[in-house]
């Protein structure tokens, strides 16, 4: 990651330091910044946590993908300070005014639940530590509803201004997700063949080889519509899908995003059968190895109507969408980890190898945000030979990020988030009214299922989800990109 210029001392307090997020993403994340040389000198990391625990080595042996450097790693222990604290306890902030420098602005990290938030800025402000130049990060889901998502945001927004907070969400510090942006606003080709006249339909797909990771408390009472489309697949979706920003702006890409998740037509009981299909993992296979289904990960309740799958048809009520669906799918205990976006485009209007038998196959547009990162655009070219009927065939323009960029290090999005919110770019985060706009689309979602009585309907692990979801699609006459 280059940068002109460092970036000035700012503290960064962690609450939740002991836990999966902070261990598996964050620490690791600081580390790489502080090795990159973006942390500046009097920079520090101060972690909050009910227990006192020395971590960081373990923590670092276990998630960093590399061994951690002798010299950096002593520059970075220095770096970190601990204060124990019962995060409900909010008459006993005053340690951790006592671990940050008062004359450096701070940002508080809010890795735990969000149930937790409230106390956490209330505890802040009670010991005088929320000032001007504070910010804070909250991680997602930020409630499981609309009206819980607002009683949080609420109970933050008692302290802090919005252009001092962060909600993340770790999609929008991927490499390739920030590319959707140069890819479509930087390159005539796409920016002018973006729309209802030229698109026939788009596949978001995000599916994921992991099960829940012993993350059952969590999971069960979120699901996949919560844990995964509310917030990544919602904000990859208004990428793909808004209008060109007038700059790069935080705002005015938010603004954007926005209108797109204000034009999501509703899905209500009425429709739901025909747009969205809900799926739970049973016993199966990944990679020749046999995994649990999801009633019998550690710590599962029998008879959970939990969804573990997801697949809906979104349309976009607005000029440039019109007719064009955008089909999502995600899912747990996939075949394989696949983040992708395909824009698919229509079919020409005339066919003028029709004579030689040749049907013309539509163009291709396919993102790949993870893994193998990169774009292919399949185009079709006339098959060398001397024949008197020019032969077709579909070939593929494919740009690897590994290839075209060998010399980058591709940043895990933490780091990237970690930095832009201790510059104070708020670019990557999402804003308060865009939360709740993916919530009030969601929740009619999840209301119209609950209505349904209907349980979600079984797919083995490591497949491609219920064949409900087959028929989502191929009832509109398309098929999922496999
Ligand atoms: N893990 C992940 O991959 C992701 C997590 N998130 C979000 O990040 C947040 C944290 O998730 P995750 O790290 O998985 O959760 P964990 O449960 O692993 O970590 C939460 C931490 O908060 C601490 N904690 C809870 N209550 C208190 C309290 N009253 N006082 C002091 N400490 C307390 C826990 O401490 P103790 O260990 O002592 O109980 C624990 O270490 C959640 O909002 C989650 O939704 C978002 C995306 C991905
Ligand atoms: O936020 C979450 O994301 C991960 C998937 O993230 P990725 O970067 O590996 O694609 C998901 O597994 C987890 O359940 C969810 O909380």
């Amino acid at each position: 990651m280059k940068r002109d210029h460092a970036i000035g001392p700012c503290d960064l307090v962690l609450f939740g330091v002991k836990g999966d997020l902070a261990r598996r993403k964050l620490l690791p994340a600081l580390y790489q910044l502080d090795k990159a040389g973006l942390l500046h000198a009097d920079s520090r990391i101060i972690g909050v946590a009910r227990h006192e625990a020395d971590l960081i080595e373990k923590t670092l042996d276990t998630f960093l993908k590399e061994p951690a450097d002798p010299a950096v790693l002593a520059r970075f222990k220095a770096r970190l300070g601990h204060v124990t604290l019962d995060f409900a306890d909010t008459d006993a902030y005053q340690a951790i005014g006592e671990a940050v420098n008062p004359d450096t602005p701070e940002v508080y990290y809010f890795a735990t639940p969000p149930s937790l938030y409230g106390d956490i800025c209330q505890g802040l402000s009670a010991a005088g530590l929320i000032r001007d130049n504070s910010r804070v990060i909250m991680e997602k889901p930020i409630g499981h509803d609309l009206a819980s998502s607002q009683v949080i945001n609420d109970k933050v927004d008692a302290h802090f201004a919005e252009r001092q907070i962060y909600r993340i969400d770790h999609y929008l510090g991927k490499e390739t997700v920030q590319n959707l942006l140069a890819l479509r606003f930087a390159n005539a080709i796409f920016a002018n063949n973006w729309d209802y006249t030229c698109i026939d339909h788009v596949q978001i797909t995000v599916a994921e080889e992991v099960g829940i990771e012993g993350r059952w408390s969590y999971f069960d009472k979120a699901g996949q519509m919560r844990d995964m489309v509310q917030n990544h697949l919602l904000q990859v979706l208004s990428l793909i899908a808004m209008e060109p920003p007038v700059s790069l702006d935080a705002d005015a890409i938010r603004d954007e995003k926005l209108k797109v998740l204000k034009a999501l037509r509703p899905i209500t009981s009425s429709n739901i059968n025909d747009v969205a299909v809900r799926g739970q993992y049973t016993a199966g296979f990944l990679r020749g190895k046999a995994v649990p289904g999801y009633a019998e990960e550690e710590d599962a309740n029998t008879g959970s109507n939990t969804e573990t799958f997801v697949a809906v048809r979104v349309d976009i009520d607005n000029w440039r969408w019109a007719g064009v669906p955008f089909y999502l799918r995600t899912g747990k205990r996939m075949p394989s980890k696949t983040t992708e976006v395909v824009i698919n485009f229509k079919a020409l209007p005339h066919n003028i190898f029709a004579k030689s038998q040749q049907q013309l196959q539509s163009n291709k547009l396919i993102i790949r945000l993870q893994p193998h990162e990169g774009v292919e655009l399949q185009v079709l070219n006339k098959v060398p030979g001397l024949e008197s009927n020019m032969r077709l065939q579909s070939t593929t323009l494919d740009l690897s990020f590994f290839d075209a960029f060998k010399d980058e290090r591709i940043a895990d999005a933490y780091e990237r988030l970690l930095l832009e919110a201790m510059m104070g770019n708020q670019a990557l985060f999402v804003r308060r009214d865009e939360v709740e706009a993916a919530w009030k689309w969601v929740d009619s979602i999840l209301t119209s299922w609950e209505q349904s009585g209907d349980k979600p309907k079984s797919y083995q692990a490591g497949s491609w989800g219920p064949v409900a979801s087959i028929a989502l699609i191929t009832r509109d006459g398309r098929s999922w990109e496999e």
